[in-house]
């Protein structure tokens, strides 16, 4: 402890008073001390501080407590502190400071600071402990790193498992999806079963058909619209089918809506799906044909009947493949490849305001029109020959002959039903024929109402063929031996013509 007090702020003799006895007390503790008069500049010093420090009392005793340790503590808040604690009879604890030792190196320090006054005439003084936190403060920064670091790790691991969560998530609602529309094309294949729909090859050789199987193959492989066109029966849908299995879309089921079999109330459900709840009766979620044909082709029959009210939400699904669920407010993206087919003049639908010329101009990307039996006669004898072994083989019958003056009667008929009605006449042929040789049992040469065909517009001849079916039988249009049967229809699209044509029963019959 230093003998001579050098240039303090005090009277010299209170301090002289004051080390009496008090550099015994400071130096028994371990702590390093500092006693600074209200100039901040140090009155004493403790053993404890001259040796932690490396200081002696020479250059510590009178020194400004900022001018120590190579100016280090020279910190304006510090600075701020240590001055208000005379005037402000404040202390302060724990301020902590990094001090760099030419001999142990950085240490880690707190500052405490308090009045403290000598006795006899109560001179005030400050009174600075210095305490060495330089191992607990860095096991707590290291602690702090720690958790720092794994707090930063366990963020990582987290968003990582929430990713993974979210791809799984994502994937379980594609899973659910493809699921739906798997179900729903299962559940259409059950349907489609039902019906035994059973499409063989596309028979003939006429140049007529070589045409359209040629429009087929230039156009199957792309995903372009195609409009096919042709009377009743004549095919559309096996082309349709061919083209589909042309395609790359080939692994998946063609869909296929006839537009003409359900009300209208009901076929914009079936095309486009329902939410539940989106009208009375909707008690469960529906998914539209056109979701379930993503991926696939949708093959629209009967276009011509699609009501003008569902035709621009049609017309959007072709130009953007978006559309709305009945009572949904989200669109939904397909990628369905649309094969329409029509029986109708579908240019003179739109001049008759029946069908929107948007909608038809973007159907009509590319056409196919697929010609009337009577004008391909050369495909007859290849119809009938395949037509007759296929139905026999199903009755188990043998039919070897077809008798050339049958086959010409099959080639002189108009067919205004064509291969469809064909069909049916053999059908009825084979039943009725008991020995090897065909025996046909229609009458076909029955002509035409007074006109020829070649005379009447297509609609007429539609037309007439419908009433004198229904006329044989009696005007039943659905069920066995019913008008539908013969026509190879569904009752409700024989129902639909009939009202298209303005066909009704005579008085008698209703
Ligand atoms: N070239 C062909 N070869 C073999 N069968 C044919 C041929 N053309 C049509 N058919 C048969 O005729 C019937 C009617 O064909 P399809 O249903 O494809 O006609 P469509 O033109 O779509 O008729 P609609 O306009 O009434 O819907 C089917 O049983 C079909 O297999």
């Amino acid at each position: 402890m230093g003998q001579k007090i050098r240039q303090t702020g005090c009277d010299q003799r209170t301090i002289e008073a004051f080390l009496q006895g008090a550099d015994i007390v400071l130096d028994s503790i371990r702590e390093p001390l500092l006693v600074l008069d209200p100039a901040l500049k140090v009155v004493i010093a403790n053993r404890s501080f001259y040796l932690t420090f490396g200081v002696n009392p020479k250059e510590t005793e009178g020194a400004l407590i900022y001018d120590l340790g190579n100016r280090q503590w020279n910190i304006p808040r510090l600075k701020e502190l240590l001055e208000d604690i005379l005037p402000g009879n404040t202390l302060f604890h724990d301020f902590e400071v990094e001090h760099d030792f030419a001999t142990i190196g950085r240490k880690i320090m707190h500052l405490n600071a308090r009045r403290i006054y000598t006795e006899p005439d109560q001179t005030q003084l400050i009174l600075l402990a210095i305490e060495d936190v330089t191992d607990r403060v860095s096991y707590r920064r290291n602690l702090e790193g720690l958790v720092k670091k794994k707090t930063a790790e366990l963020t990582v691991a987290l968003e990582e498992a929430e990713e993974k969560n979210r791809i799984a998530e994502t994937s379980l609602s594609e899973i659910k999806k493809l699921k739906q529309q798997l179900e729903a094309e299962r559940a259409y294949l059950q349907e489609e079963i039902k019906l035994e729909y059973n499409h063989e090859h596309i028979i003939g050789q006429s140049d007529g058909l070589k045409y359209v199987l040629y429009k087929i193959e230039q156009i199957a492989d792309s995903d372009t619209t195609v409009l096919v066109l042709g009377e009743t029966g004549t095919g559309k849908e096996l082309v349709a089918r061919a083209i589909h299995n042309l395609s790359r879309r080939k692994n998946r089921t063609m869909l296929k809506v006839n537009c003409a079999a359900l009300p209208t109330n009901l076929i914009e459900s079936e095309l486009f799906g329902h939410e539940k709840g989106a009208f009375t009766g909707a008690h469960a979620r529906h998914t539209g044909r056109f979701e379930v044909a993503n991926g696939t082709t949708l093959f629209l029959d009967e276009i011509g009947e699609l009501p003008l009210e569902l035709q621009p939400k049609l017309l959007r699904v072709l130009q953007d493949g978006e559309f709305e669920r009945l009572g949904s407010s989200h669109s939904t993206k397909v990628d369905a490849r649309i094969i329409a087919a029509t029986n109708r003049n579908l240019e003179e639908e739109v001049r008759n305001g029946n069908f929107r010329e948007d909608l038809w101009y973007r159907l009509n990307v590319f056409p196919i029109t697929m010609p009337p039996l009577r004008d391909r006669l050369d495909d007859i004898p290849l119809l009938v020959e395949f037509y007759v072994k296929k139905i026999s083989r199903r009755m188990g019958k043998t039919i070897e002959t077809i008798p050339s003056k049958i086959m010409e009667t099959l080639q002189a008929y108009p067919w205004p039903g064509n291969v469809r009605e064909l069909e049916n006449v053999l059908e009825r042929a084979v039943i009725n024929s008991s020995g090897t040789k065909l025996r046909l049992v229609d009458e076909l040469k029955r002509p035409f109402r007074g006109l020829s065909s070649s005379e009447k517009t297509l609609a007429a001849v539609e037309r007439d063929h419908i009433v004198r079916v229904l006329e044989q039988t009696q005007w039943k249009v659905g069920g066995k031996n019913s008008a539908a049967e013969i026509l190879g229809l569904d009752r409700s699209t024989l129902r639909a013509r009939m009202r298209k044509l303005n066909i009704s029963p005579p008085k008698t019959i209703k």
